[in-house]
């Protein structure tokens, strides 16, 4: 409690998430995201690592706690249920069955805990019959309808990164699922189980498309329509020092800047909506932006309404005036660099960790005392290999 208040008085406010229990069970990339959303809005996240595990693959760790607990032990589940039992939500990030298996499925987990919101983030969801296969992003946006539309004209399919699933799809609209339910169960009381399936997740994120097809914007094959780099005043161009420019210059008025800024003459131009045009277009566009270095065209552009932005690298986007401005990137204790938590809420902004991200099994002692067991039952615990502690300071 007098942390609490230690906390409250340093940053001045109480973050949205404040008092929320989060236990997060360890995964690959999806879950640790939506933990790491909810711990940096003020969420207590609790991630349960395995046992005998020396290094987590969990790099979006921020701001959570870690407790080393082997789970094929029926005193190690006794413990997770222990732990469930006084949080508001557990998720998870096993395939279908795994959680059932081990008797911490979400009937076991709710009849203890009605409260308890039981989020499940799977590829496929908890039904259908590839509910138990294994997959990752790829498969998940190639069965959401996405993936057929990403691409260049006359070039393969291809997945950008793994954003669109694993973390669009699934970690972030598996954190707005708990909010939502979190703010339903404030009126109702009563927890519920989510079942966040990333093709789905992928394929609602892609509504637009599916729901702007009666207007004929995806028409023509993959890679010649407006906005999937058909369109020349859509796209990206090449600069004389090999970096890129990025054009988003739709609107006509805009478009105009656009023209202007490149040195061009409208009257010399086919009509900026000639299809037939827009490859001869973007020859041009693309000789034009070859001659001059990405500096010199964001000297041109800055300051105008052509949608004309220079394409920065990971390691220059922290530095640009505009992301310095914001202080839309953060370091933390490391000197890492990452982006701050987004949207920014004007009252209770997040206010995300600084401190390295924690070893496996740091907390375990801690949040096991915090949760009501005995230094002697930890010991015990600790001694048949149960759960691990990992003192902080060994590492150091
Ligand atoms: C494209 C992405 C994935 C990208 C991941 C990469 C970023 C990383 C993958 C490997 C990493 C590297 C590697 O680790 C080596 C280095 C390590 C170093 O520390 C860092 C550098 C590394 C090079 C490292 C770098 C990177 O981190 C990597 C390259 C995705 O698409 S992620 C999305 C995947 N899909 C889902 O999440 C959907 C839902 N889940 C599933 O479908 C399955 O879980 C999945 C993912 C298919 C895996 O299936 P698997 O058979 O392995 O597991 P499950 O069936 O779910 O069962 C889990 C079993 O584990 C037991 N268990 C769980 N917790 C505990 C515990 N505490 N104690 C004991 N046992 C536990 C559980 O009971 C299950 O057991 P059973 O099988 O017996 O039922």
């Amino acid at each position: 409690m007098s942390i609490c208040i230690v906390v409250i008085v340093l940053i001045g406010y109480v973050m949205a998430l404040a008092g929320v229990r989060v236990i997060e069970l360890a995964g690959l990339a999806p879950a640790p995201f939506c933990g790491m959303i909810l711990a940096d809005f003020g969420a207590k996240v609790i991630r349960v690592d395995r046992t005998k595990v020396a290094v987590s693959v969990d790099t979006q760790a921020r701001g959570k706690q870690s407790v080393s607990l082997n789970l094929k032990s029926p005193e190690g589940v006794a413990v997770l249920k222990t732990l469930c039992i006084q949080s508001d939500v557990v998720l998870e990030p096993f395939r279908k069955g795994v959680m059932e298996k081990l008797g911490l499925g979400p009937e076991e987990l709710l009849r203890e805990n009605p409260r308890l919101i039981y989020a499940r983030l799977t590829g496929y969801g908890q039904s259908g019959s590839y509910a138990r296969a294994a997959g990752h992003d790829i498969n998940y946006l190639a069965m959401s309808g996405l993936l057929s539309m990403l691409g260049r004209s006359s070039e393969k399919l291809y997945a950008p990164l793994n954003l669109l699933a694993d973390f669009a799809g699934g970690g972030l609209t598996c954190a707005l699922g708990i909010v939502l339910a979190l703010l339903e169960r404030s009126r109702s009381g009563q927890g519920q189980i989510i079942d966040a399936s990333m093709v789905e997740g992928a394929a609602y994120l892609g509504s637009f498309v599916w729901k702007s097809r009666s207007t004929g914007l995806w028409n023509r094959p993959r890679g010649q329509n407006l906005l999937d780099s058909g369109a020349p005043f859509y796209d990206t161009y090449r600069t004389a020092d090999g970096k890129y420019m990025a054009v988003g210059a739709i609107e006509p008025q805009f478009y105009d800047q656009l023209i202007h800024g490149l040195g061009l003459k409208a009257a010399d131009l086919p009509n900026q909506m000639s299809i037939s045009d827009w490859p001869e277009l973007k020859r041009t566009f693309t000789q034009v932006f070859a001659k001059k270095t990405q500096a010199e065209w964001s000297d041109i552009f800055d300051g105008t309404d052509a949608c004309v932005t220079p394409v920065l690298p990971l390691d220059e986007a922290g530095l640009h005036p505009h992301n310095l401005q914001r202080r839309s990137f953060l370091s933390n204790a490391q000197g890492e660099v990452s982006p701050k938590p987004a949207p920014v809420l004007s009252r209770t902004p997040a206010q995300p960790s600084m401190s390295r991200d924690p070893f496996i099994g740091e907390h375990t002692h801690s949040v096991l005392e915090e949760y009501g067991f005995e230094p002697a039952k930890i010991e015990q615990l600790v001694s048949a290999g149960v759960v691990e502690c990992n003192k902080a300071k060994a590492r150091l």
